[in-house]
C-alpha cells in the first residue's frame, strides 16, 4: 500500500470512529499515524528536485507576511479567516503541504499572507519541508510565528533556535558597525561609543578566526561578539516577528493575561474570532507601511485609493509610483499629515513621510 492509500484509510477510519471518552486513545493513535505518514509525504524525495512544488509563489501586493509555526497551531484556519482564500484545516498534523497565498485587505493595502506547512525541530537541517518553509520566510517583510497557547513556551524557543541557526534575526536591527575588508594595512579598529562586550583584542581574534587580517572596523554601537560575527558573515536577515498565541479559548484568563503581556506578542482565538482586529493593527505597525492620498487642487482626496509605501518614503518615491517621468518634471509637493511641520508643508523630492 502506498502512503497516499494508507493516509486515506486512516482518514476513513477517523471519520467512522465516534468521538467519545472510550475512543479518545484510539483516535489519538490514528491521528499520530496520520501525522507520521503525512510527514513522510513532506520528506524531500530523492528523485525530485529539492526545491519541491508550490513554493515559488510570486510576490504580490504591497507587503508579504509568512505564517510560521508547528503543525496544527491554526495557520490555515487563520488564513481562511483573514483572506478570501480557503486553506484546508484539520485536526491532524501536516494538513498543509505547500505554500498557499491569500490577500489581506487593510487600510487600502494588499498584504500577501502565506500559509505554509508546519515545521518542527530540525527544520533548518532539512527535516520535512523545513528548509523550503524557512526559505519563504526569508522573503517576507514580517513573520507571524503562530503558537499554540496551550503548549506554553516550548514551541516559541524551539522555532526561534531554528530560525537563528539559518541567520534569521527576529526583532533585531542590523548592528551599527562599519566593516570593510581591505587588501592590506592590517586591522584598524575604532569605536564612537564605550564598548562593554567587545574589545579591540576580541575583535582581532574573531577576525583572525575568519582569516581576515586587513579590515576597517568602526563600532557605532555597544554590540556583542555575536552581533559583530553577524556583520562579518553578512547575509543575515533582520526580520520583524509577531508572536501570535492562538487557541486562547482553551486556556485560563490568567494564562491569557500572562501571554498577552510578553513583548511582540498577541493572543487570539481563530476558533472564537477573538482579538483579530488588534492583531491586524499590530501587523500594520510591524509592516511599517504608510498610506499616501493624492488630491487635485480644490478637491478632497480620494480616501479609497491610497499609494502604499514604507514609512520614511520621500516625495520622490511617491512620484515614481505615480509615473516614472513625474520625478524629473516635478517642482514641489504640498504635504498634509501628522508628521509635517505645517499643514500643508511645501516640500521638494526629498521630503519624507513618517505618518
Ligand atoms: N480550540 C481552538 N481550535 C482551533 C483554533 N484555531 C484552529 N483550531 C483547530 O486546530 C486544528 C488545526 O488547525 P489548522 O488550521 O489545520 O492548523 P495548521 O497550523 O494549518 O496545521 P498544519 O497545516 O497541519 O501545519 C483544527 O482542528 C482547527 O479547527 C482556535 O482558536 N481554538
Ligand atoms: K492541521
Ligand atoms: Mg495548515
Amino acid at each position: 500500500m502506498g502512503i497516499l492509500e494508507k493516509i486515506s484509510e486512516i482518514e476513513k477510519e477517523i471519520a467512522r470512529t465516534q468521538k467519545n471518552k472510550a475512543t479518545e486513545y484510539h483516535l489519538g493513535l490514528l491521528k499520530a499515524k496520520l501525522a507520521k505518514y503525512r510527514a513522510q509525504l513532506l520528506e524531500p524525495s530523492k528523485s525530485a528536485s529539492s526545491k519541491g512544488e508550490g513554493f515559488d509563489v510570486m510576490k504580490s501586493g504591497d507587503a508579504r507576511v509568512a505564517l510560521i509555526g508547528f503543525p496544527s497551531v491554526g495557520k490555515s484556519t487563520f488564513l481562511s479567516l483573514m483572506t478570501s482564500t480557503a486553506s484546508e484545516a484539520a485536526s491532524y498534523e501536516f494538513t498543509t503541504l505547500t505554500c498557499i497565498p491569500g490577500v489581506i485587505e487593510y487600510k487600502g493595502a494588499n498584504i500577501q499572507l502565506l500559509d505554509l506547512p508546519g515545521i518542527i525541530e530540525g527544520a533548518a537541517q532539512g527535516k520535512g519541508r523545513g528548509r523550503q518553509v524557512i526559505a519563504v520566510a526569508r522573503t517576507a517583510d514580517v513573520v507571524i510565528m503562530m503558537l499554540d497557547a496551550t503548549k506554553g513556551e516550548v514551541q516559541r524557543s524551539l522555532l526561534e533556535k531554528e530560525l537563528e541557526s539559518v541567520g534569521i534575526r527576529l526583532n533585531k536591527h542590523k548592528p551599527n558597525i562599519y566593516f570593510k575588508p581591505k587588501k592590506g594595512g592590517g586591522i584598524s579598529f575604532n569605536s564612537t561609543v564605550t564598548l562593554t562586550q567587545c574589545s579591540e583584542k576580541l575583535v582581532q581574534l574573531i577576525l583572525h578566526e575568519y582569516k581576515i587580517f586587513n579590515a576597517e572596523v568602526l563600532f557605532r554601537e555597544d554590540c556583542s561578539p555575536d552581533e559583530f560575527i553577524d556583520v562579518i558573515v553578512g547575509n543575515r536577515v533582520y526580520m520583524p516577528c509577531l508572536y501570535v498565541y492562538n487557541k486562547i479559548d482553551q486556556i485560563s484568563m490568567e494564562e491569557v493575561d500572562r501571554l498577552a503581556r510578553k513583548p511582540n506578542s498577541v493572543v487570539i482565538s481563530c476558533g472564537m474570532k477573538l482579538n483579530l482586529d488588534y492583531l491586524l493593527e499590530m501587523l500594520w505597525e510591524y509592516l511599517a507601511l504608510t498610506c499616501i492620498y493624492t488630491k487635485k487642487r480644490g478637491q478632497r482626496p480620494d480616501f479609497t485609493d491610497a499609494i502604499i509605501l514604507r514609512k520614511g518614503a520621500s516625495v520622490e518615491h511617491v512620484c515614481h509610483r505615480i509615473h516614472r517621468s513625474l520625478a524629473s518634471q516635478f517642482k514641489y509637493a504640498l504635504v498634509w499629515g501628522t508628521s509635517t511641520k505645517y499643514s500643508p508643508q511645501r516640500g521638494g523630492p526629498d521630503t519624507q513621510h513618517g505618518a
